[in-house]
């Protein structure tokens, strides 16, 4: 069997697109633009990189992108300062502080700081509860956009056994919460799993958010699975000359694609629908603060 390729790059151009035209509505019928705040500590290039292409997409689909860069060694206080500032503006309706922090930040505090109505983000402690209480929320958007292609590919998610493999707060929690909110029967793998093939072998949909590169082999998944690879991973390659690197998921490929029904590529997948669900977070975020209705289709 060949699997589908799950196309996440032409899925998170048709939810700009559905971003924009709200956007658009909002800017004609109420005169409000949208703004989304993007705080980066330090000078990471992968984050830098991925930062600049937020600010991008958020000017493409007509919203405000404000772009906060601070030094590796800036204080909590000075972070936390800005967190205050960027909460009482009213241009700003979507704060994202970049993760990972700079160790000698406290990045609970950080997010705790955040006015939870605009942590696009979805993880503050206050819509982590919402979410896992089934509440409405800010939803993560790595695990929304996985949700989405889930969804699209699948119509109903219901009965279907689920593996979320990792369980960090960004990733792995807020997936096995949606999934068992679409009513999966919902496992979770981590590092301390025993017989991990095992486990994933039984499921109908596997999501890997592990961060080792090409981890999980085809021969751990169930024939006719989906597979959903949240992985993004630089690896060197050689084959491409001196010095070059590439990005592979935390899925091997070239061996699950000849097992799974349907499995997203990587780029392209997972990392788009990211970005995507970051702009549809900051429409709602911007409805929500007026009391106008939110759009429809862009959130859980
Ligand atoms: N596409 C996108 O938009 C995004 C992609 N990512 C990518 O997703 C991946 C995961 O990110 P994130 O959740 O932040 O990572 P974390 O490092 O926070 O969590 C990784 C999880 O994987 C588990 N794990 C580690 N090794 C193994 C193993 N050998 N077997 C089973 N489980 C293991 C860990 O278990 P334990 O808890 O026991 O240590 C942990 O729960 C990364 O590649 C990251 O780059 C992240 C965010 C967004
Ligand atoms: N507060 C916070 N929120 C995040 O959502 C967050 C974060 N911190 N820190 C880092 C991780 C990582 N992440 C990615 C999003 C998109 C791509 C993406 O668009 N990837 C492209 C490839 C990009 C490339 O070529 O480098 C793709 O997969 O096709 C990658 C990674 C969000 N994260």
């Amino acid at each position: 069997m060949t699997a589908q390729i799950i196309d996440g790059k032409a899925f998170a151009a048709t939810i700009r697109d559905k971003v924009a035209g709200h956007v658009a509505r909002l800017k004609a019928d109420h005169d409000i633009v949208p703004g989304l705040a993007v705080v980066l500590v330090g000078e990471d290039p992968a984050s830098q990189v991925y930062v600049r292409s937020k600010g991008k997409q958020t000017v493409e689909v007509g919203m405000q992108s404000f772009e906060h860069k601070l030094d590796v060694n800036t204080s909590e206080a000075n972070l936390l300062a800005l967190v205050e500032r960027l909460n009482g503006d009213p241009a700003v309706h979507g704060i994202l502080v970049q993760l990972p922090l700079p160790k000698h930040l406290d990045e609970d505090l950080v997010i705790n700081a955040i006015d939870p109505a605009k942590d696009v983000d979805g993880f503050h402690i206050s819509n982590v509860g919402l979410l896992s209480t089934g509440q409405k929320s800010m939803v993560p958007c790595t695990p929304l956009g996985c949700l989405m292609m889930l969804r699209d590919f699948h119509g109903s998610l219901s009965g279907m056994d689920a593996v979320v493999i990792g369980r960090s707060n960004i990733v792995g929690k807020p997936m096995a919460q949606l999934l068992l909110g679409d009513s999966c029967t919902v496992t979770i793998a981590h590092s301390r799993t025993r017989d991990i093939a095992d486990v994933v072998r039984r499921a109908d949909i596997v999501v890997a958010a592990v961060g080792r590169p090409e981890m999980v082999p085809g021969d751990w998944i169930k024939p006719g699975a989906t597979v959903i690879d949240v992985g993004i991973n630089r690896i060197d390659a050689p084959e491409k000359g001196e010095g070059k690197t590439r990005l592979v998921g935390d899925v091997d490929f070239a061996s699950a694609s000849r097992v799974a029904g349907a499995i997203t590529p990587v780029p392209g997948g997972v990392g788009p629908m990211t970005i995507a669900c970051l702009l549809a977070n900051t429409v709602t975020a911007c409805c929500r603060a007026n009391g106008l209705d939110e759009p429809e289709g862009l959130t859980a």
